[in-house]
């Protein structure tokens, strides 16, 4: 299996202090990968790393063969950050347009991502009007739409009911089925079973980065948040 991303001794900096301390992963194409860790771990900024709008200390990020934030990588990266990033003065279905005419897709799959979120029902309605779930939804329609080879997912599934959280965890699963890599973070533990793999990161270094299974299996726990919480006690006896 190839992978989509290389990440080597990655060392990133924000505001004078060290958030990535010389961190290295890969990344296999075709599968869903959880980036997992609490609040402040440096999620985000390993995010922003791979899509190429963070200042790096040092090390390298190596994005479908390319170096991260090369302009060749622009019209294969799909970017949903934390905040909802639509203009609230247009409608869901004209946002999804928008986003697809600058990809140069037809407004058919504009409309095809604005039901793959379950949206279908609001599609004429203004962004500014909808609720903070619904409007994240749109922002995620709009990193879709591109059909991008890699989906880069900053907590997609905040502020989502149950049903819609394994909706949208199923319309990932089919993407990652017809070959796009998906990286989605989360610091709920019982989203980090729903991916084909992780990584866990705590305060800028990373715990894990193995399947479910083969975690559970190292720790001899079943559930993923005690797996997390003996990885933890093994690195500070270590
Ligand atoms: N613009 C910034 N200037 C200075 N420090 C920053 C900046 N952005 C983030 N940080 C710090 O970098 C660290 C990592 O932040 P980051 O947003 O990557 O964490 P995260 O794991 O994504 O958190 P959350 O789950 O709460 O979104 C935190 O200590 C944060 O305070």
């Amino acid at each position: 299996m190839t992978d989509a991303i290389t990440i080597t001794d990655l060392v990133v900096e924000r505001g004078r202090r060290r958030v990535l301390h010389g961190l290295s992963c890969a990344i296999p194409r075709g599968l869903v990968t959880g980036l997992l860790g609490p609040s402040g771990s440096g999620k985000t900024t390993l995010l922003r790393a791979i899509v190429g709008v963070q200042v790096v200390r040092g090390g390298t990020v190596t994005v479908l063969g390319e170096p991260a934030g090369s302009a060749s990588l622009r019209h294969r990266i799909g970017y949903m950050t934390q905040a909802p990033s639509v203009y609230t003065d247009l409608t869901v279905r004209e946002n999804a347009r928008y986003f697809a005419a600058l990809h140069g897709r037809p407004a058919t799959e504009a409309d095809e991502a604005v039901d793959a979120v379950g949206l279908a029902g609001a599609r004429g309605q203004l962004v500014g009007t909808l609720s903070g779930g619904q409007r994240n939804r749109a922002s995620l329609a709009c990193a879709i739409v591109g059909r991008p080879d890699l989906l880069v997912l900053d907590e997609p599934t905040v502020g989502l009911d149950p049903v819609l959280r394994a909706d949208l965890w199923a319309t990932f699963h089919e993407m990652a089925g017809r070959g796009t890599t998906l990286l989605v973070s989360s610091h709920v533990m019982d989203e980090a079973g729903r991916c084909d793999r992780l990584l866990l990161i705590r305060e800028g270094r990373l715990v894990a980065d193995d399947t479910p299974d083969a975690i559970r299996a190292a720790t001899a726990q079943h559930d993923l948040e005690a797996a997390f919480l003996e990885l933890i006690r093994e690195g500070a006896r270590a």
